[in-house]
């Protein structure tokens, strides 16, 4: 009991420098949580926080880092902006399966993983979708793939007999302050005049999820992972439980910081085909020229298409409701990105 006690308060967050680690790490640490960050790079201070720089693809580097801890919470991963495939396979897959041998070896209990509701998404409408669906056959994009193998590695992995439980987290479109995708993006987008219209009708409905509720579900999740639970070896969405047209939303974030919001739409299709053949045309073009085109297939898709789900079984398993409703977290992420304001 001495033992489980000591470590029962400790954890490790790998990945804890980025957008969603930070807000889980500094979860625990209002929830009196002993919390240890491993991560690629050092993006802040904390006095309360012990840090570990390393790669989660050099399993050696992983050991110090989760020495003595009962959870570890697993939500590193590349930007899904990157076209390295490589990259996605090295972090996603082989660095995962890195993460649950080292944390067989130090005798980690619990290990939350941060998968994305995005591994059931072919690009065709989820509406109110449960985690029954089927993993995505053709995920839309390489990013999306491992998470696919991740998701899968992590949940084989829960293993009772020897007191190892896993849990996926499948969250949606995670936005708020210190966003790295989302926002960012988005302004950018904008600024380059490419917001004047939207993808498709507008009525689509998306979720979007305020990213301290994500982080409040996966301490539930640690919370509610141990021997006999039904928690087990599952995934469960996380979202706002609040599903709204993806471009109402994207509005709002683009009128709170006073730029112009889209009025009128274009055919869904064909932006997509012409999104498909200017993906084709760039790969053709790399060797002379690399281009990253704005629209991609993948997020013209989420632009058009309704993808929404069903967050019942967190609800019903571990007592989910989210913390911050979907208004209140467009008002503190508009004011959070108050320096991205246009002042044309
Ligand atoms: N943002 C969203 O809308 C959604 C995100 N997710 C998932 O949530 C998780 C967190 O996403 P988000 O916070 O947006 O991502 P971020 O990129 O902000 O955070 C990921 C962190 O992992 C670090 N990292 C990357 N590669 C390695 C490595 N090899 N070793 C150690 N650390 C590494 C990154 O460092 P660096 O920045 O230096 O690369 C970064 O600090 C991800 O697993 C993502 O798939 C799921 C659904 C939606
Ligand atoms: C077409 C543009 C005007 C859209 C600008 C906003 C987009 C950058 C974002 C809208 C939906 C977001 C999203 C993700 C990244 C950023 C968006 C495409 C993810 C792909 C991030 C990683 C995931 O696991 C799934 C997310 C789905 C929603």
């Amino acid at each position: 009991m001495a033992t489980r006690s000591r470590k029962g308060k400790k954890c490790t967050v790998i990945g804890g420098c980025g957008f969603l680690g930070r807000y889980i790490v500094e979860r625990l640490l209002e929830e009196g949580y002993t919390v240890s960050v491993f991560d690629i790079a050092k993006t802040f201070e904390d006095d309360r926080v012990k840090f570990f720089v390393g790669d989660l693809c050099q399993e050696k580097d992983l050991a110090p880092a989760i020495s003595d801890v009962q959870t570890v919470f697993h939500c590193a991963s590349p930007p899904p902006s990157s076209d390295d495939r490589d990259l996605f396979y090295r972090v996603n897959f082989v660095g995962t399966k890195n993460i649950i041998s080292a944390c067989k070896k130090a005798g980690v209990q619990k290990l939350v993983l941060t998968s994305s509701a995005s591994v059931v998404y072919e690009g065709t409408d989820i509406k109110n979708g449960t985690e029954d669906l089927p993993y995505a056959k053709k995920p839309m994009d390489y990013y999306t793939e491992t998470k696919v193998l991740q998701e899968k590695e992590v949940l084989a992995a829960n293993s009772p007999e020897e007191n190892f439980f896993t849990v996926a987290i499948r969250p949606h479109g995670i936005f708020g302050p210190r966003d790295r995708q989302l926002v960012p993006i988005l302004v950018d987008t904008a600024r380059a005049g490419k917001t004047k219209f939207m993808i498709g009708n507008g009525e689509n409905l998306v979720d979007f999820t305020y990213v301290v509720n994500v982080a409040h579900g996966h301490l539930l999740a640690a919370e509610h992972l141990h021997k006999d639970s039904p928690v087990c070896g599952k995934a469960f969405h996380i979202t706002n439980d609040e599903p709204i047209p993806f471009w109402t939303f994207m509005s709002r974030i683009l009128e709170g910081l006073n730029y112009p919001s889209p009025k009128m739409g274009l055919p869904y299709l064909l932006i997509y085909y012409l999104a498909a053949f200017l993906q084709l045309l760039c790969l053709l073009l790399k060797p002379i020229k690399e281009i990253k085109p704005t629209f991609t297939p993948m997020r013209v898709a989420l632009a058009g298409t309704y993808h929404y789900y069903s967050c019942q079984r967190a609800k019903q398993l571990m007592g989910y409701k989210p913390v911050v409703p979907l208004d209140e977290g467009i008002k503190l992420t508009v004011k959070g990105y108050a320096h991205l304001q246009n002042n044309n």
